[in-house]
């Protein structure tokens, strides 16, 4: 799916607007009217009081059809309108008008903190402060409303987005801003809806489709891409029947330490399940042994060292290298990397302490080959790039980068972003069952067998991460969040391919007895 920004959608409002002769009021309808449908659908008349908190935007005007719709359909409904500048938006000043000719009497002004109404922690909050037409931070009794609300605890039902939040441009106040516990987004999610500083205001949210003009948004490249099951689909390129091993392709796997040899077994089985045809795992001797005897599938090649690797031979050409889960950041191991990357022609996914090793030698980096793949996690992107002031500055930060290396960068996360020149490339995938050692391990392995059956770097990466997260989900509904370990990830590699074309089983229909 999809992601615009706040200018593009403002773009999208006023493109459908002309070419569907349709107003901008119209538009707002079918919005405010889509969340009565919603709310309607779930609360089937129930008199729970219902408090709508507008703005004096298009998002209050949203709440106001809102609260015109429960209304006239008998709901307990109060709206407020939040009157922090005479400034309204001329589609809240009709609805406005609309609201007090139903109801004979206008909605509630709040000019101060004194009109903060009591809202019991039972009743319904909807949240029609600010959408995406927010400019600066909240403050003064505005921003103590978002606090009021947040502190009350009742349900809280976000318009379009949480109140206080950009869009897609860095928080300014984090204290300013409406935790909702569903957010219900116009046409496309936000970007700040997935980042890590951001994230947390919205656990929940769907989107809803107004209308928005089809062509503009077929044809427009978004601000970022959602992946989800549909976009993993199309991903996917079948096998041919007549295939053989060679087919598809044979990794090179180079990882390993004294101690740390798990994380070599866990990559050489993450590249043969994903579909590897052949792979090999360049290790230091201490794991030959090891290596064997746990992955039965894959050659073996060892370094001459005993314990770490020191100088990487070999006499093949694999389609993809996967390079670092436990191999340490010695010397004689930068240097052996170095002379991995002059050498090699094929792209490399470089995780863990293969990027520690760039960071102990930034002369490394220009070496890199075009398309690798670099995967890290927050610790070693800081040690790549540097720090950052905010998630937007990171991530502007990381396309500088990509762009200048020729590279895409995976940036892990809760939700996982991979970055290729400008493009932003959002995994669904996953949950907190990832979070467990060597998890990032089986990524690697992951990635680098996908690049070697023929995926280029990008789909690698956005694939690999989509099923990653994927077969974590299915050993959880197995194991429990807790119990799933890196080993089981890999063990439900299979599933998360069979999942990726499984239909959703429509829910079955009550047998009525007959006699
Ligand atoms: N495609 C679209 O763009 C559609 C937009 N709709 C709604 O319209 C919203 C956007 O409406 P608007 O652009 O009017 O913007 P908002 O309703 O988000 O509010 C912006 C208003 O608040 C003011 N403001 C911004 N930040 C402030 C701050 N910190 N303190 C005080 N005042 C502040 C602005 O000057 C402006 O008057 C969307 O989020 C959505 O809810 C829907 O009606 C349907 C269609
Ligand atoms: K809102």
């Amino acid at each position: 799916m999809k992601i615009f920004s706040a200018a593009q959608l403002h773009e999208a409002d006023k493109v459908t607007a002309e070419k569907h002769n349709i107003t901008s009021l119209d538009l707002m309808e079918r919005a405010g009217g889509q969340i009565f449908a919603w709310l309607h659908q779930r609360m089937q008349g129930a008199q729970v009081p219902i408090h709508i908190f507008c703005g004096i935007g298009n998002n209050g005007g949203d709440g106001l059809v809102l609260g015109r719709l429960l209304i006239e359909n008998g709901y307990n409904v109060t709206i407020y309108v939040a009157n922090f500048t005479d400034k309204r938006s001329k589609c809240f000043l009709v609805n406005y008008d609309k609201v007090k000719n139903i109801t004979k009497k206008w909605p509630i002004l709040m000019t101060s903190e004194a009109d903060f109404p009591e809202i019991h922690k039972d009743d319904i909050i909807i949240d029609a402060i600010f959408g995406i037409g927010l400019n600066r931070a909240p403050e003064g009794w505005v921003k103590k409303l978002i606090q009021y609300l947040n502190k009350n605890k009742a349900f809280t039902l976000s318009i379009d987005m949480p109140s206080g939040m950009y869009a897609n441009q860095a928080l300014e106040d984090a204290d300013a801003v409406i935790t909702s516990n569903h957010t219900l987004a116009f046409q496309t999610p936000k970007f700040s809806f997935f980042l890590p500083e951001t994230a947390r205001f919205v656990p929940f949210f769907e989107v809803l489709d107004i209308g928005l003009d089809p062509e503009y948004i077929y044809t427009t490249e978004p601000y970022a891409q959602v992946i989800s099951k549909p976009e993993a689909q199309q991903l996917y390129k079948p096998r041919d029947r007549f295939s053989y091993k060679g087919t598809h392709g044979h990794t090179l796997v180079v990882a390993g330490s004294y101690g740390k040899m798990g994380a070599a077994v866990l990559s050489t089985k993450a590249s043969l399940k994903i579909g590897s045809g052949i792979v090999t795992t360049f290790i230091p001797k201490v794991g030959y042994t090891i290596l064997q005897t746990s992955v039965p599938e894959a050659m073996v090649l060892t370094d001459d060292n005993e314990n770490v690797l020191s100088s990487i031979n070999y006499n093949f050409n694999p389609q993809c290298i996967a390079v670092g889960p436990g191999i340490g950041t010695s010397e004689q191991t930068v240097n052996a990397i170095k002379e991995l990357f002059k050498r090699s022609k094929s792209p490399i996914v470089i995780d863990a302490d293969g990027l520690n090793c760039i960071a102990e030698d930034k002369s490394l980096l220009k070496l890199i080959p075009k398309q690798s793949i670099l995967t890290p996690h927050k610790g070693e992107l800081e040690r790549l790039i540097g720090t950052w002031k905010n998630d937007y500055d990171k991530i502007k930060k990381v396309k500088a980068f990509a762009k200048k290396y020729e590279v895409v960068v995976v940036i892990k996360e809760t939700f996982t972003i991979v970055v290729f020149e400008d493009k932003l490339y959002i995994n669904t995938s996953g949950n907190q069952a990832l979070a467990t050692a060597g998890s990032g391990d089986v990524l690697t392995g992951i990635i680098a067998g996908l690049v070697s059956q023929g995926y280029d770097s990008l789909l690698a990466s956005v694939l690999g991460v989509y099923l990653h997260g994927s077969a974590g989900v299915l050993a959880s509904k197995q194991m429990g969040y807790e119990g799933v370990i890196a080993s089981d990830i890999i063990d439900f590699i299979p599933d998360s391919y069979i999942e990726l074309f499984k239909q959703e089983q429509a829910p079955q229909q009550e047998k009525t007895e007959t006699k």
